[in-house]
C-alpha cells in the first residue's frame, strides 16, 4: 500500500492500469477524491480505492466492489463523528469544483495558488475546515482580481460549482455583467422592479439576487457599478434583504456573492469611487490572477489548452454541417503542430496584455487563415507548408494555403450563424448582407432554406 497525499509527486504518476490502495490521509480525502476522479487518472482508477487510514477498512475494500466515495464517508464518519450525507455531498462538490478548475489552465506557482484559493473559497484550508467551518466559509463573500483576459470567470464558475443546493442539486447561480448595464437597469437585474416602477416596466421582475436564492450571484465588471445601486448592494449584503425597484416590501434572500472585476479596485477605494464598506464586504476571500506576464510559463499550456478547444469547436462545427451521414474518422482534437512551435518559440516571448483572451483570438485568426483547408474537409491537412515555413511569417503561409476567399466568407457567415441559432435575419444584420445573400452561402453550404 502506498501512502500518497496531495502534492507527492507519487500521486501524479500512477501507472496506466495500476490498481491497489492509497492510504490517504483523513485531512485530505476530499482534495485527494476529487483530483482521482478528474485529474485524468487510469480508466480503471476505481479499481485503486482510497482508505483513510487503517487495517480494518482495508479487507472489505478488497473482497469487493466498494464505492470509494462511500468508504471515505464511512472512515470519516467514523473518525470524526460526521454525517455520512454531509460527507458524500462534500465529496460531490469537490469533484463539480475540480472538473471546473481543471479549466484554469497553468503550471505556475501563481496559477496553483489560485486554484488553490478557489478551492479554500469553498472549502476552506482541511478537512477539518471543511466539516467544522463549511457554514462560515460559504457565508463568506469572494472577491476575483485580475486584469482582463485573465480567466476571472473560470474561477467565478469553479466557486459557484462549491455551493450545492438541496439533494446535492447544483445550487442557482446567476450572473450580472455590472459594465453592461447603466444605473437604473442594473438596479433592475440586482433587485427586480414592480410593474409600472419606470417607463417601460410593463410586468414585474424578480431581478438576479432574488433568482439565486440558496446559490451564487457572480458580479463580473463590480467596479462599473454606480454608487448609488453600490449603497443598495451594501444593504442587501448587510441585511440579507432586497427591494425591488418601485417597491416597498422587502424580500428576505439567502445568496452568496461572488465578485470579479478587471479596475484595480483598492486604489478606487482610495480615490473613493468604490465604497470601502462594500469593498470589505466583498472582500471575504480574495483570489487575485497575476497577468500572463508575470507567469509566462503558463503561456504554452494556455496556448495548447486552447488550440485543443478551437480544433474541436471546429471540428464539430464541420460535422454539425455535414450531418449525421459522416462518421467521426478524425480525431476529435487535431493539435496543430505549427502553432505549437509557435507558442514554444515566439508566444512565450511576448507581453500578452490580453492576456488569455488574446491568446485565443490570435489562435483563432491563426487557423482561420491556414487551417481552413482541414476545417472543410473530411481529412486534416498535412500542414507540410506551414511546418516548413518560418513560424513568424504568417502573410508567406497564407499564400502556400489553398483557402479562397469564398471559404473564409462562407466559414465566417456559419460562425456568425452558429451564434445567433441560425436566425438569418440577426446574422444577416450582422454580417451586414441581405437575406438573398445569406441564403446563396447557405445554400453552397448545404443548408436548409426554412427560417430560424
Ligand atoms: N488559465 C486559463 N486557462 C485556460 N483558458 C483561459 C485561462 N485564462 C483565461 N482563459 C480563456 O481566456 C478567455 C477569457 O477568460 P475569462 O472570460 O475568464 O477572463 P476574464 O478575466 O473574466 O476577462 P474580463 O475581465 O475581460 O471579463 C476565455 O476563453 C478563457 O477560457
Amino acid at each position: 500500500m502506498v501512502r500518497a497525499y496531495l502534492g507527492n509527486p507519487f500521486f501524479n504518476r500512477i501507472p496506466e492500469g495500476v490498481s491497489g490502495l492509497l492510504d490517504v490521509p483523513i485531512s485530505e480525502i476530499i482534495e485527494v477524491a476529487s483530483k482521482l476522479v478528474v485529474d485524468g487518472l487510469p480508466r480503471d482508477a476505481r479499481r485503486l480505492l482510497l482508505a483513510a487510514g487503517h487495517s480494518r477498512i482495508i479487507g472489505p475494500i478488497k473482497d469487493g466492489h466498494i464505492n470509494p466515495f462511500e468508504l471515505l464517508g464511512n472512515a470519516a464518519t467514523q473518525q470524526m463523528g460526521v454525517n455520512m450525507a454531509e460527507v458524500g455531498s462534500l465529496l460531490y462538490a469537490a469533484q463539480r469544483v475540480s472538473t471546473a478548475l481543471h479549466a484554469f489552465i497553468g503550471v505556475s506557482e501563481h496559477a496553483q495558488r489560485v486554484r488553490a484559493s478557489a478551492w479554500a473559497a469553498c472549502f476552506g484550508h482541511s478537512l477539518e475546515d471543511t466539516l467544522i467551518l463549511r457554514e462560515a466559509i460559504l457565508d463568506q463573500n469572494v472577491l476575483i482580481l485580475g486584469e482582463t483576459g485573465t480567466g476571472k470567470e473560470i474561477i467565478a464558475n469553479a466557486v459557484q460549482q462549491g455551493t450545492l443546493g438541496a439533494g446535492r442539486t447544483p445550487a442557482p447561480t446567476q450572473t450580472v455583467n455590472a459594465a453592461a448595464l447603466p444605473g437604473e437597469l442594473a438596479e433592475s437585474e440586482l433587485f427586480g422592479h414592480e410593474q409600472g416602477a419606470f417607463t417601460g416596466a410593463v410586468k414585474s421582475r424578480k431581478g438576479k439576487i432574488v433568482e439565486a436564492d440558496g446559490g451564487t450571484v457572480f458580479l463580473d465588471e463590480i467596479g462599473d457599478l454606480s454608487l448609488p445601486v453600490q449603497a443598495k448592494l451594501l444593504r442587501a449584503i448587510e441585511t440579507d434583504r432586497i427591494t425591488p425597484v418601485g417597491s416597498n416590501k422587502e424580500i428576505q434572500v439567502n445568496v452568496r456573492y461572488i465578485a470579479a472585476t478587471s479596475h484595480p479596485i483598492e486604489e478606487m477605494v482610495e480615490r473613493a469611487t468604490f465604497r470601502r464598506d462594500l469593498y470589505e464586504r466583498l472582500a471575504g476571500c480574495v483570489i487575485k490572477i497575476p497577468p500572463l506576464r508575470h507567469r509566462p510559463e503558463d503561456i504554452v499550456p494556455i496556448g495548447i489548452g486552447l488550440l485543443d478547444r478551437v480544433c474541436a469547436e471546429a471540428l464539430q462545427r464541420r460535422l454539425a454541417l455535414a450531418g449525421a451521414s459522416e462518421t467521426l474518422s478524425t480525431p476529435v482534437v487535431a493539435r496543430d503542430e505549427a502553432a505549437t512551435y509557435w507558442l514554444q518559440t515566439e508566444a512565450v516571448h511576448r507581453p500578452w496584455h490580453g492576456n488569455a483572451r488574446e491568446i485565443d483570438n490570435v489562435l483563432r485568426s491563426w487557423l482561420l487563415g491556414t487551417n481552413l483547408e482541414w476545417m472543410s474537409k473530411s481529412e486534416p491537412s498535412s500542414n507540410a507548408a506551414m511546418r516548413g515555413g518560418a513560424t513568424s511569417d504568417v502573410p508567406n503561409r497564407i499564400l502556400q494555403c489553398k483557402t479562397t476567399l469564398k471559404d473564409v466568407h462562407d466559414w465566417y457567415a456559419r460562425r456568425v450563424l452558429d451564434s445567433v441559432r441560425w436566425n438569418k435575419s440577426e446574422a444577416s444584420r450582422i454580417l451586414g448582407i441581405d437575406r438573398g445573400t445569406l441564403q446563396r452561402i447557405i445554400k453552397g453550404e448545404g443548408g436548409t432554406d426554412d427560417d430560424a
